[in-house]
């Protein structure tokens, strides 16, 4: 391994989302950040309604109405992590409009980010078209495409741009910018 390793103990508690197209590796990244700062971990896919998923399998975007209710959840399992003391957590959201990271980050007084995941789009079209057991098609890659609106800088985000770096680099990049924002907060 010749990439710089993060320590870890250096960073401090916040409240993480990660987000980008379907594809872009949100719940891969989580994972595994979950596994190095052992902090609470929510798959937002888990928090979609049964409706909601039903349509994205058949090929059908969600619209604004659809994913009002599930950012509301998602918001809240923030709060939760906010007010239960420890502050910190690790939630997958693609967060694909400006709108949307609004409303996550409603009330949320404590350390937030955003982290944008940036992928080129044919290889989020050949990871997805190889990807098994997963309700959400190849077919709907395009309209999140579209409807992303990139983070303003006014937005507190972390962007990670990922083309073929192996899995374990980007994951520390992700540590090591964490541990540069910890030691200077
Ligand atoms: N850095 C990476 N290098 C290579 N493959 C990756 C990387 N990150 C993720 N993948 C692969 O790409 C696919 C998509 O990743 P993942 O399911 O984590 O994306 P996602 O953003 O959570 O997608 P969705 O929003 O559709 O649930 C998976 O097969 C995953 O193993
Ligand atoms: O906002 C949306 O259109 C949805 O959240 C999608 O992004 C899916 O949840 C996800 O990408 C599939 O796993």
């Amino acid at each position: 391994m010749n990439h710089p390793i993060a320590d870890v103990s250096l960073i401090k508690p916040c409240l993480l989302v990660i987000m980008g197209v379907s594809g872009c590796g949100k719940s891969k990244l989580a994972k595994g950040l979950q596994q190095q700062l052992n902090w609470p971990f929510q798959e937002g896919d888990s928090l979609h309604s049964a409706q909601n998923i039903q349509k994205m399998s058949e090929g059908i975007p969600l619209t604004d109405e659809d994913r009002l209710p599930w950012l509301e959840k998602c918001h809240d399992w923030l709060k939760e992590r906010e007010v239960s003391g420890d502050g910190c957590g690790i939630l997958t959201c693609s967060a694909l409009k400006k709108s949307y990271r609004d409303i996550l980050r409603k009330d949320i007084r404590g350390s937030f980010y955003f982290i944008y995941i940036d992928v080129p789009q044919d290889i989020l079209l050949q990871r997805l078209q190889k990807r098994k057991g997963h309700f959400m098609p190849a077919s709907l890659l395009s309209s999140q495409l579209e409807t992303l609106d990139t983070p303003d800088a006014d937005e507190n985000f972390i962007k990670i741009t990922v083309r073929n770096d192996p899995f374990e680099e980007v994951l520390q990049k992700v540590l090591l910018q964490l541990q540069h924002i910890s030691l200077k907060s």
